[in-house]
């Protein structure tokens, strides 16, 4: 079979200019289904998976019937947030570089008086957030009655509760003589319904039908958590997987602020984005996350819907998503065009049925992960090091050391002096960070040293003995105990650590304070 073409599809030779200027090789299956319908004049109703194209789906045939500019508006496309409008705004005016078509971003915590006064120089598309575009039709400045085309993008979150009154309101002031156009990834069976009534008899429904929901090169998987847990399960899957991009969700806003405080303050590079930040805020933060100066963006549903940030490695679903079409949108701001990605969710034991009911509706398999230990982080770490030590002696970067080091060599064993670095980079990495937290240490208070020199694994067998003998001894007070004294524990695993916590639970140290001291031996 022979693969369609972007010239196949009936664009002007401006727009296939600007696609090919793009680098687009190919159209995607929603682009060559949809845009010969749009071209030929009708309603569509397109859906398809997330990071599919979508946005060119429609922009690209609108783009290739206007051509000129005509100095009023003739299209107005909404987004529901403003991220989505600039994104929109942006991706067409790519496409229609080579045209003289102008185009508008509107949206609130912007000054209306700039984007009036632009309005008013004369502005072909407007993508608009829709409680900005209302205003400005309020203010008589967009005037939508003769528009050609209206395009809801990401339609059935349009039509939500949240936004169905603005949009009524907006469809009122429109044309009865436009196409219409409706995107979405995810389109309930209610929205379609109710979009008849903004929509011709003669829709024309695509929809890219795959197996699943979700797309098929992100991977998918859970970790059961406890809830206090979350933390610093969060922290671990990081440092195990050190994702070079990762958007990380979370159901509120004021969670959004917690974690990202908790996060800056175990050293990793995170900023949040929810509703109540100021726009420029907002912006800041998108931009400095898309030009790769920042690691995690923290965010609340409001980054989940369309944005396209290329190369995002992961999404984590720090708290669950409220429904299945919000996983589904979450979930694909990675693996987009094609790309690879991961996405994580946790859970508690109690949530585990939404995740299940989430793993139906999208017909795709969650598998379990485990929560990594503290072995594997620091196991990761060590790998980590020794491969930028490989890096370094590969580029010759040491050279100018050599001397410094053939002195050292006089002095010790090679072996320990590089034990010895290795010891510096690692506690530098790891910091203190898993020093005092331990997953599932309940009402105990467990500390866990991690130590960086021999290799002899800790004796549980040994521990729990120790530990039953203070329990016999009936103590009233055991307090914190210091088994320092008694014991080295060298490279505690976290298996002994939940070995002591399940033999004291159902003990009456349980309410005690339980301080295990484990020691780095220098
Ligand atoms: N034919 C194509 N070939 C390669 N890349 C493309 C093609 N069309 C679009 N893209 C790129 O793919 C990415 C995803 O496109 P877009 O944002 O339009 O996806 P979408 O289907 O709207 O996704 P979502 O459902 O998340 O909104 C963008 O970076 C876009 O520039
Ligand atoms: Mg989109």
């Amino acid at each position: 079979m022979k693969n369609v073409k972007f010239g196949d599809l009936g664009l002007s030779e401006k727009i296939l200019r600007a696609i090919d200027d793009m680098g687009f090789e190919e159209p995607s299956k929603i682009q060559e289904e949809v845009i010969p319908i749009v071209l030929e004049g009708f309603d569509v109703i397109g859906q398809a998976q997330t990071g599919t194209g979508k946005t060119l789906a429609f922009g690209a045939p609108i783009l290739s019937k206007l051509d000129r500019s005509e100095g009023r508006i003739n299209t107005i496309i909404l987004t529901p947030t403003r991220e989505l409008a600039i994104q929109v705004n942006d991706e067409l005016n790519r496409i229609a570089k080579f045209t003289k078509v102008k185009l508008l971003p509107v949206y609130g915590g912007q000054p209306i008086d700039r984007q009036i006064n632009a309005l008013r120089r004369g502005i072909d598309i407007v993508v608009g957030t829709p409680g900005r575009v209302l205003d400005l039709i309020g203010r008589n400045v967009i005037d939508l009655s003769r528009i050609k085309f209206l395009v809801l993008d990401e339609a059935d979150e349009m039509l939500d509760m949240g936004f169905i009154d603005d949009i009524e309101e907006i469809v009122k002031n429109c044309s009865k003589d436009r196409q219409t156009m409706l995107f979405s990834a995810t389109m309930p069976d209610e929205i379609r319904q109710l979009s008849r009534k903004y929509m011709s008899d003669e829709t024309k429904h695509v929809s890219i039908v795959k197996n699943t929901m979700t797309v098929a090169t992100v991977a998918q998987f859970y970790y059961e958590v406890k809830q206090k847990d979350r933390f610093e399960s969060l922290c671990r899957i990081l440092d195990v997987d050190e994702p070079s991009s990762a958007i990380i969700f979370c159901k509120t806003k004021k969670g959004v602020d917690e974690l990202v405080e908790a996060l800056d303050v175990r050293g990793y590079n995170a900023e949040g984005m929810h509703g109540d930040m100021s726009q420029s805020q907002r912006m800041s933060t998108l931009r400095k996350f898309k030009e790769g100066n920042l690691d995690f963006l923290v965010a609340t549903d409001v980054a989940a819907r369309g944005i396209d940030v290329e190369n995002v490695s992961h999404v984590i679903n720090y708290d669950l998503p409220q429904d299945t079409e919000s996983y589904v949108h979450r979930i694909g701001r990675t693996g987009r065009a094609n790309r690879e990605g991961t996405a994580y969710t946790l859970v508690t034991s109690r949530e585990y049925y939404i995740l299940k009911q989430i793993e139906k509706a999208t017909r795709s398999k969650i598998r379990r992960k485990e929560v990594p230990s503290i072995d594997e982080i620091f196991l990761t770490k060590y790998k980590s090091a020794v491969a930028r030590v490989k890096e370094v002696i590969e580029k010759e970067e040491h050279k100018r050391f050599v001397s410094l080091a053939t002195e050292l060599d006089e002095e010790y064993n090679l072996v320990d002096v590089a034990a010895a670095l290795i010891s510096m980079v690692l506690e530098k990495e790891l910091g203190s960070n898993y020093a005092e937290n331990s997953i599932g240490s309940s009402s105990s208070y467990v500390r866990l040293f991690l130590s960086i020199g021999r290799m002899d694994k800790i004796n549980p067998k040994a521990l729990l003995q120790f530990f039953s003998d203070q329990a016999d001894t009936d103590k009233e007070d055991i307090g914190d105990i210091d088994i320092m004294e008694k014991f080295t524990f060298v490279n505690a695993t976290e298996e002994a650590a939940k070995a002591i916590i399940k033999h004291c639970s159902g003990k009456r140290l349980m309410s005690r304070r339980v301080n295990i001291e484990i020691s780095r031996p220098r």
